[in-house]
């Protein structure tokens, strides 16, 4: 592989100024050809719609603009109602049946000629999108009904708020590189189980500019000779392009994934693929040479612009890494977002923890309004993000932490524990940043698809925030955890499910949960002692002595006893994983780092037997 590399770059070296200019001019040509194409395909595209556009066509998408244009189920429901009733004060007795009768039937007439107006050519084979052939309007109810299903059990749920314009919302696309049985590059995703790719020239929930960069990558691989990357034999060079655009800035960042480090004639390749798109504000190259389904690889080079986007969301700028979480819809984020700050009640004197926090976002837009923020995310990159963005806003209130989210909460809660018996340990000694006290007043956690784990869900009982407020794309986890949290003295009040995705079936919600207080306190007077009505004192003080409630098993505890045992340290992931294994309640410990796709590590043997002494020492086996 290598040796095939090197002999590709002598030649290429030859050749380079004579390619070079060929190459150029090739670009410009094809370039220019290639959007002449695009224009006349257009053209004819719109001639044919034009032409098959009848009366019905026209009122099918007029339906679709209304529709688009109600923002909530909620309101649409309010409309639909007004209209009813307007119609039931105006019309009598039979009349009023057939009008709705035939009101009814040509709306679901019209819904049948959406459906196909809706279907997505690639529809078949790509399985992207869930909701293929149904209305929008259709989709919320759906969602609406499966967030009821999943949350409605612990609290009120509102009317999920759709999109205006339910289309091209995506600020991130991916294309995985191939080649066709003819010979030709192709480009798009996999098709649903299997490593064939299915190559989309435009997707309707993708960004545009984006797919139209891709498509264009694709068209300069033959000119540059760039072959793509074969995942059976690993020979070949590009395997995913990334794109990212700040929808607000309209920086854009396009990462090459490679299997080996080099990509020849680099800057040719950004110059050609610049002068097709000068909204390209950087191009990073990124290695994987892995036999693996993850997307980026470690290695990272930046060859044109500063590595990085920037974009505004809530007021704030903030900087986006290639291997940052952010979310993919801003439109709907500013949403999401405004509600969970919404729902956490600031004040100015609160004390926020922001788990979970990505680059920073919640934890920044929320700054303002709250006396002091901890933020706690696993990924180093987007630490090193959120860092510049609370510079960048000038944000000094906000502290940022690169843990385990469910680690770093453990440690807080055991250093207010620790606090209350006055045993406050010197965490700077260690040279590391001092574990924050556990005076908290508000959680924000907005965990992977894979939800919080024990870990971090106990540490929130221990720390009895007023208010978490829960932000989930995954209803199945987030109603695992409530359970979790509403069992231990928390209450779910409401949840706003957000469309972030439409015609996926995923969705985003945001939950606020307070603490339990009693309802209320009744005095009751016992009088102890013999005799009538008293309450005899025999056995009273061993009987307190049976149900005096265990000291409670830490996991620092456990660490501690295996440290001092064994001479090794183990980490809470794994501890909690033994937990699960025996039987004993448990939540998935770590998380499953969705972004970064992580492989899972899991303690060895000799660590696993370690933990089960400690439990037994315990007593909690
Ligand atoms: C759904 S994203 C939310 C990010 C951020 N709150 C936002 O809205 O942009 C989840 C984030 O959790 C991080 N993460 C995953 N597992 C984690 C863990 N065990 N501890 C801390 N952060 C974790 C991911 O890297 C990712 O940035």
């Amino acid at each position: 592989m290598a040796d095939k590399n090197a002999m590709k770059n002598k030649s290429a070296m030859r050749n380079k100024s004579k390619v070079k200019n060929k190459d150029i001019a090739k670009n410009k040509a094809a370039g220019k050809k290639k959007y002449a194409v695009d224009k006349t395909m257009k053209q004819e595209a719109e001639k044919r719609t034009a032409g098959k556009m009848g009366k019905k066509k026209y009122a099918v998408d007029k339906t679709v603009k209304q529709e688009a244009e109600k923002r909530t189920i909620g309101k649409m429901e309010k409309k639909y109602a007004v209209t009813k009733a307007f119609t039931e004060k105006t019309d009598h007795g039979k009349s009023v049946k057939e009008k709705k009768v035939s009101g009814k039937n040509t709306s679901e007439k019209m819904i049948t000629k959406k459906q196909n107006a809706d279907m997505c050519q690639y529809a078949k084979k790509c399985g992207g999108c869930d909701y293929q052939g149904l209305s929008y309007e259709k989709q919320l109810k759906e969602k609406q009904e499966y967030v009821r299903k999943n949350v409605g059990e612990f609290c009120r749920v509102l009317p999920i708020i759709g999109m205006e314009h339910p289309y091209h919302y995506r600020n991130k696309v991916h294309a995985v590189f191939d080649i066709a049985k003819g010979g030709s590059v192709i480009s798009g995703v996999y098709k649903a189980g299997t490593h064939d790719v299915v190559n989309i020239d435009s997707c309707r929930i993708e960004d545009e500019t984006a797919d139209a960069i891709i498509r264009d990558i694709r068209g300069l691989l033959r000119s540059f000779k760039i072959k793509t990357y074969d995942e059976d034999t690993g020979y070949g060079l590009l395997r995913h392009v990334l794109v990212r655009r700040g929808f607000h800035s309209g920086e854009v960042m396009v990462v090459l994934v490679l299997g080996s480090p080099i990509l020849p004639s680099k800057n040719n390749f950004v110059k050609a693929l610049r002068k097709l798109h000068p909204e390209i504000t950087t191009v990073v190259l990124n290695v994987n040479d892995k036999k693996t389904s993850m997307v980026l690889g470690e290695k990272e080079t930046v060859i044109y612009g500063k590595g990085y986007i920037e974009d505004t969301l809530c007021g704030c700028t903030f900087r986006i890494s290639p291997k940052s979480f952010y979310q993919v819809n801003p439109v709907q984020t500013e949403i999401l977002y405004t509600k969970a700050i919404e729902y956490a009640g600031l004040t100015g004197k609160e004390r926020i923890v922001d788990a979970y926090c990505g680059i920073g976002t919640i934890g920044l837009i929320a700054a303002s309004k709250a006396k002091e923020v901890i933020s706690v995310e696993l990924n180093r990159d987007a630490v090193r993000d959120a860092v510049t963005n609370a510079k960048r806003n000038d944000i000094k209130n906000v502290q940022f932490y690169n843990a385990d989210a469910g680690q770093f909460m453990v440690e807080m809660a055991e250093y207010r524990a620790d606090q209350k018996k006055n045993q406050v340990p010197d965490a700077t000694k260690s040279g590391k940043k001092a574990t924050p006290d556990g005076n908290v007043d508000v959680v924000f956690m907005d965990p992977p698809r894979a939800g919080s784990d024990e870990a971090f869900l106990s540490s929130v009982i221990r720390l009895a925030p007023k208010r978490v407020v829960y932000i989930s794309c995954n209803l199945e986890t987030l109603a695992r955890d409530l359970k979790y949290l509403t069992k231990h003295g928390y209450q779910a009040k409401e949840c706003q499910p957000v469309d972030l995705f439409p015609w996926t079936k995923h969705v985003e919600t945001v939950v606020l949960l307070s603490h339990k207080k009693p309802d209320g306190h009744i005095n009751v007077k016992v009088e102890f002692g013999e005799g009538e009505g008293k309450v005899p004192l025999d056995n009273i003080a061993k009987r307190a002595e049976e149900y005096k409630p265990k000291e409670r098993v830490t996991y620092k505890m456990i660490k501690e006893y295996i440290e001092a045992k064994y001479g090794f340290k183990v980490h809470t992931a794994y501890i909690a994983e033994v937990k699960r294994d025996l039987g004993l309640p448990m939540y998935d410990a770590p998380n499953a780092v969705e972004e970064l796709k992580q492989p899972r590590k899991h303690p060895t043997a000799e660590k696993v037997e370690a933990i089960k002494d400690a439990l037994k020492h315990f007593e909690v086996i």
